[in-house]
């Protein structure tokens, strides 16, 4: 059985005077494991298909199935990542981390321990008492991934989480959740408008194409790079074709160029 499938689904946004075709077949399945990107165009639907795996938002038609069963937004299957961290300002990174364990009244003495420990992991241990404004951005979203992850998602989807931030804290931070979610095994689907970012963390690209969105090609992340950490798959020599390769078919798709 497919760990998560999507199966034929279509969207379409109704407003009094409007409808927009927002998403139109969209079928595919993801591993255990496996990490995701989707990139296309602006308006191409990413977001809306992001929040309909999330089971935020019903389809018109089609279904999303995790483990065979559809997925239910109150169960705590997926956990999400943004662009913004959206910590509370008045709470400590330890109260930050630990606020949805609270309200779901799962906090453990080893939910306390994994948090430790993925501080430390993540470069961030001496922090647990300070407030989000005496932490860089790189370092909040650091946060928000820890506070994503200690609730056990069975999915992360991550929706451009490095677009904020400063170049070099985006690469460095892209090993570093790359390799936290690795060890974890855990199964990720990134929305991102960089190509590059995209080749680096996936081990399948989804393009899309717009108006309606839907699939316009699939790319398997050639194995060589797959098997490297972020930072030096654009440094191997197999990184420019594939790079060369998307780009020429998403230019294709960009307004103007149809
Ligand atoms: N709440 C909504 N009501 C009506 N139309 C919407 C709504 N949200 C999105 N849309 C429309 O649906 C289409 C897909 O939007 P969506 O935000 O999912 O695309 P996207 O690929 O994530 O865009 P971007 O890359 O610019 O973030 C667009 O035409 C958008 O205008």
């Amino acid at each position: 059985m497919n760990f998560l499938s999507l199966d034929t689904i279509h969207h379409t946004y109704f407003s009094p005077k409007t409808a927009t075709n927002a998403l139109s077949n969209i079928s595919f399945d993801v591993n255990e494991g496996e990490f995701i990107s989707f990139i296309g165009p602006s308006g191409c639907g990413k977001t809306t298909l992001l929040s309909i795996i999330a089971g935020l938002i019903k389809p018109t038609e089609g279904k999303v199935l995790l483990h065979g069963k559809p997925v239910n937004s109150e169960k705590n299957q997926m956990g999400y990542m943004l662009q913004q961290d959206y910590l509370f300002p008045w709470k400590t990174i330890e109260e930050n981390i630990f606020l949805g364990l609270k309200i779901m009244e799962n906090l453990t003495e080893e939910k306390k321990r994994e948090a430790s420990n993925l501080l430390e992991e993540l470069g961030l241990s001496g922090v647990a008492s300070s407030y989000p404004r005496e932490l860089s951005g790189g370092m909040r979203q650091r946060v928000a991934l820890i506070r994503t992850l200690i609730t056990e998602p069975k999915i992360l989807l991550l929706d451009e989480p490095f677009s904020a931030l400063d170049y070099q804290t985006k690469l460095k931070l892209e090993d570093l959740i790359f390799t936290t979610l690795k060890s974890l095994n855990k199964t990720a689907v990134l929305v991102t408008h960089d190509i590059g970012e995209a080749i680096a963390m996936s081990d399948r690209i989804i393009l899309f194409a717009s108006k309606p969105g839907r699939i316009h090609r699939v790319f398997d992340v050639p194995q060589v790079l797959k098997e490297l950490k972020p930072f030096t798959v654009r440094n191997h020599a197999a990184y420019p074709p594939f790079f060369q390769t998307i780009w020429k078919e998403l230019e294709n798709l960009e307004p103007g160029n149809a």
